[in-house]
């Protein structure tokens, strides 16, 4: 099945679709622009738009043509290209400008999961216009836009299917606009939502769950995503930053930039100081800046530095890590890869290396363990009740365990608890951070996530199973044996919530979730059926379009 076909559910639009005609023949250089480098998320919106707003009321449902159809992009798969000259930079004919000109006044419509504004040079009006008769709009992506707002922006490279720009100038700002904090915000391609208050931030994340899941299934639309829980900080709450730089030849060390990428560029931007590090990140940040300055004729193209915040027994105290209760901790931070950092979580203590993967959010672990925590208790319950006949939860299965966060956080009132991780340096972590923390019960075990159903004899019955992928989400083969093996609970987090979308579709097209009374019949009846009984957003990440989502499923059968 083509590609466009199975994203959209439509028709695939035939016949590749001639490239509009580019105004200014005079001899230009062509691109190509493959498909499978386009930003799906700006794909994705656009797709949205066409269906719920531009061809409202001009076609049916059924007969609505997919995106690349409509747009006169090439359909085909994920090797797809598109043909553009480099210059102009916009086919004159759609941009209705001079061909040499690549500034536009454009009309943001919406914003992607990413926070990129997805803009047209035609207003709302003018745009529906051209929709009813059958005309093509062209596709502006522009960061640090808002939904209805007018925008001067210069097209910079094209994708596939759309145009990236810059923004150059608000024209008419969202009444939601306020002033970035940061004085990088809008060169920095670290933060994507410092220009609207929390409040926004966290409905646009809401908001941005809701659409994955629909996007990923119409059916999934019916859930209900609850509000994010908000971190308890929202700026200086980053425990980890990730500076880097290039070496170009002829640069002098005190000119080369050290810092984050320039949105939309390959350029990196010198950031002096990151108001979203907790304060013993920042002022790591500027240790590494200058050590990195002052040994750069060490680096030969240039590098990225590690700047991770660790707790610390109080300077002066002779007392020593694991006697030094948590709240008496210091903040410090570490400069070396291979160094070790603790992090604490409400009584718990968590030592991995500085250059490991742990959440960089330590004020709101506390409340994200404990949701996990929760649910898995109150399902627990639920289930001991006197009409359910199924007894309580025994045995907890930490899929993507790490260094244990999860598997340790929620161990008490288990009988066992088997975590399974791919990273040899992060499952040794895990054990010892057990033995820290009095978790006798805890098993961790190296390997892939999918072997972990050969190893536990447990009852599924009395199971549940928490999941932790990275933002690519699980596998197939993770999900089929999860599913033949059918655990009475079902914990998944995400921190890539359109792969967790992906994923629970999959569940769904097994037959393996009912959705408001529907489910899928495959040819093989899946062995456990599950009802979505929560989805509950966590912002570990303000001011960026990151969001975290946890999903809890529970068997039906
Ligand atoms: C998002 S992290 C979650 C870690 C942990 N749950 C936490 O919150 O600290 C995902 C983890 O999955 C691990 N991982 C990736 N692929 C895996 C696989 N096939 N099997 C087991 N673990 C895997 C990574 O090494 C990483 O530690």
């Amino acid at each position: 099945m083509p590609e466009d076909t199975a994203r959209s559910g439509t028709p695939s639009p035939g016949p590749e679709p001639k490239r509009a005609k580019l105004a200014g023949e005079r001899p230009r250089k062509s691109h190509r622009v493959r498909r499978a480098d386009a930003d799906e998320s700006v794909l994705d919106t656009v797709e949205t738009l066409l269906r719920e707003t531009w061809l409202a009321g001009h076609h049916g449902a059924s007969d609505a043509p997919s995106v690349p159809g409509a747009f006169g992009w090439p359909a085909g798969d994920q090797q797809g290209e598109a043909v553009f000259c480099r210059s102009p930079p916009v086919p004159a004919k759609l941009a209705g400008g001079n061909a040499a000109e690549c500034e536009f006044d454009v009309f943001v419509h919406e914003l992607t999961e990413r926070g990129v504004g997805v803009a047209t040079r035609e207003s709302p009006e003018q745009l529906s216009e051209l929709v009813s008769q059958g005309g093509r709009p062209w596709i502006f992506a522009v960061s640090f836009t808002l939904k209805g707002e007018r925008a001067r922006i210069r097209s910079v490279r094209h994708g596939w299917g759309y145009t990236q720009a810059d923004l150059l100038d608000v024209v008419e700002k969202s009444p939601l606009r306020i002033d970035a904090p940061c004085k990088y915000f809008g060169q920095c391609s670290g933060c994507q939502l410092q220009h609207i208050g929390y409040e926004q931030q966290l409905e646009f994340k809401r908001h941005a769950v809701e659409r994955a899941l629909a996007h990923a299934n119409p059916l999934f639309a019916a859930l209900t995503v609850l509000p994010p829980l908000p971190s308890p900080l929202q700026l200086g709450y980053r425990t980890k930053l990730t500076p880097h730089f290039e070496l170009r030849r002829h640069e002098r060390p005190e000119d080369v930039p050290i810092g984050f990428m320039i949105s939309g560029q390959r350029r990196v931007l010198d950031i002096e100081d990151c108001i979203i590090g907790t304060d013993a990140v920042r002022r790591g940040l500027a240790e590494a800046r200058r050590n990195a300055r002052a040994n750069m004729a060490g680096y030969k193209r240039g590098a990225t530095l590690i700047v991770r915040e660790t707790n610390v027994p109080p300077s002066g105290t002779s007392g020593d890590l694991a006697s030094t209760p948590n709240a008496e901790l210091e903040k410090s931070y570490t400069l070396d890869p291979r160094s070790w950092v603790v992090d604490v979580v409400g009584d718990l203590k968590f030592s991995y290396p500085a250059s490991s993967f742990f959440q960089n959010n330590a004020s709101i672990l506390p409340a994200f363990t404990g949701y996990v925590r929760d649910e898995l208790t109150k399902w627990s319950g639920k289930l001991t009740a006197p009409d359910t006949n199924s007894g309580a939860l025994r045995t907890l299965v930490d899929a993507y365990c790490g260094s244990g966060l999860f598997g340790i956080a929620c161990h008490s009132g288990f009988d066992k608890v088997i975590g399974i991780e791919i990273s040899s340096e992060s499952i040794s972590c895990a054990g010892e951070n057990a033995k820290v923390n009095n978790a006798t019960n805890v098993e961790f075990v190296l390997g892939d996530a999918s072997k972990i159903f050969e190893k536990t004899s447990a009852s599924p019955d009395n199971t549940a199973v928490i999941i932790d992928p990275p933002r690519k989400g699980s596998t197939p083969d993770f999900l089929d044996q999860l599913v033949a093996y059918g655990p009475r609970v079902i914990v998944y987090i995400a921190c890539g919530v359109p792969a967790q979308a992906r994923d629970l579709n999959y569940m769904y097209c097994q037959g393996a979730i009912v959705v408001d009374g529907q489910s899928a019949s495959p040819k093989a009846k899946p062995t456990a059926v599950y009802q979505v009984a929560g989805i509950q957003p966590f912002d570990l990440f303000p001011q960026t379009y990151h969001v975290e989502n946890i999903v809890t499923l529970v068997r039906k059968n």
